[in-house]
């Protein structure tokens, strides 16, 4: 069925999740609509992980609905939802343990089966389109190395040309940057910040605990803590010093550079 243009990408109506008597998220609200790509961030623990697991279906809430991609959990076939969603995480780089041997081309292959690792032989097309889509992320020279040898900030662009293949229509990056130092950190942000601009390029969620990776193609943010919201909406009026003093609980002051946002913990007791 044609989606109808003002439905919306995701819908998360008064959520609340708890786990053997620990509540992990309370009343949480998200509406993102098509054209939109959100910021999340919040500390450690703040609910991120749970939000991305029940946007994926792999986690069912306690009380309210998740609809995703006009798709109403519990009335549709969560695998088929997933089939239009990338989700980039390092949870997944340790899947890949599974299969050692394999080179950043045939992890970036599997792509287009949602697999983890290629099970049978590539056809010439198959392996094109591997080539195209490392190359988007700077990794076609390193295409016959094995994945498992490759540095961190290797391993991330070859997940990223991964989730890219599959042609996605929602992109989740679970902390992307994480582990990177400045320069891959900057090279894999300007690669995004242009592939943003492509025509048919997904809808992102962007997950970080860093304010300065929200890059100007991110519109929306969604403040976490303690598992409730604590700020939603346009981004320039979201990211504030007060705002983030309230999330991240240290005195921040937060200051824009080039449409990117700059955080300084201002004093500390
Ligand atoms: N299965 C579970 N059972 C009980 N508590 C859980 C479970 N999964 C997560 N939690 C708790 O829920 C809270 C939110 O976890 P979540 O993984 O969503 O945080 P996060 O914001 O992604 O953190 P981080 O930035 O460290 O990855 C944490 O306190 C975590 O310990």
């Amino acid at each position: 069925m044609m989606k109808k243009s003002n439905d919306s990408m995701i819908e998360l109506k008064d959520i609340t999740v708890k786990i053997q008597g620990k509540t992990l998220l309370e009343h949480f609200e998200w509406t993102i609509s098509h054209g939109e790509h959100w910021g999340l961030l919040g500390l450690n623990g703040s609910g991120k992980t749970t939000i991305l697991k029940l946007i994926t279906g792999f986690l069912w809430p306690t009380k309210g609905n998740v609809t995703v991609l006009g798709n109403k959990f519990g009335q549709v076939n969560v695998q088929e939802v997933r089939k239009k969603i990338g989700w980039v995480s390092d949870a997944l780089d340790d899947r890949y343990r599974a299969k050692p041997g394999d080179t950043a081309l045939e992890i970036a292959a599997s792509g287009k089966y949602g697999s983890i690792g290629i099970y049978s032989p590539l056809s010439r097309q198959e392996y094109l389109n591997a080539k195209e889509a490392l190359s988007l992320f700077g990794m076609e020279p390193a295409e016959e190395k094995v994945f498992y040898q490759l540095s961190q900030g290797e391993k991330r662009r070859v997940m990223l040309a991964r989730a890219w293949l599959a042609e996605p229509d929602l992109l989740l990056l679970d902390e992307p940057c994480s582990g990177l130092d400045v320069k891959a950190r900057e090279d894999l942000l300007s690669r995004l910040e242009s592939l943003s601009k492509e025509p048919n390029s997904p809808a992102v969620i962007y997950v970080t605990h860093h304010v300065e990776e929200i890059l100007p193609f991110v519109t929306h943010m969604q403040l976490i803590k303690n598992g409730t919201s604590a700020g939603n909406g346009r981004k320039e009026e979201v990211i504030t010093s007060s705002n983030l003093t309230n999330t991240f609980d240290v005195p921040c002051e937060i200051e824009w550079k080039d449409n990117r946002p700059w955080l300084s913990i201002t004093s500390m007791k």
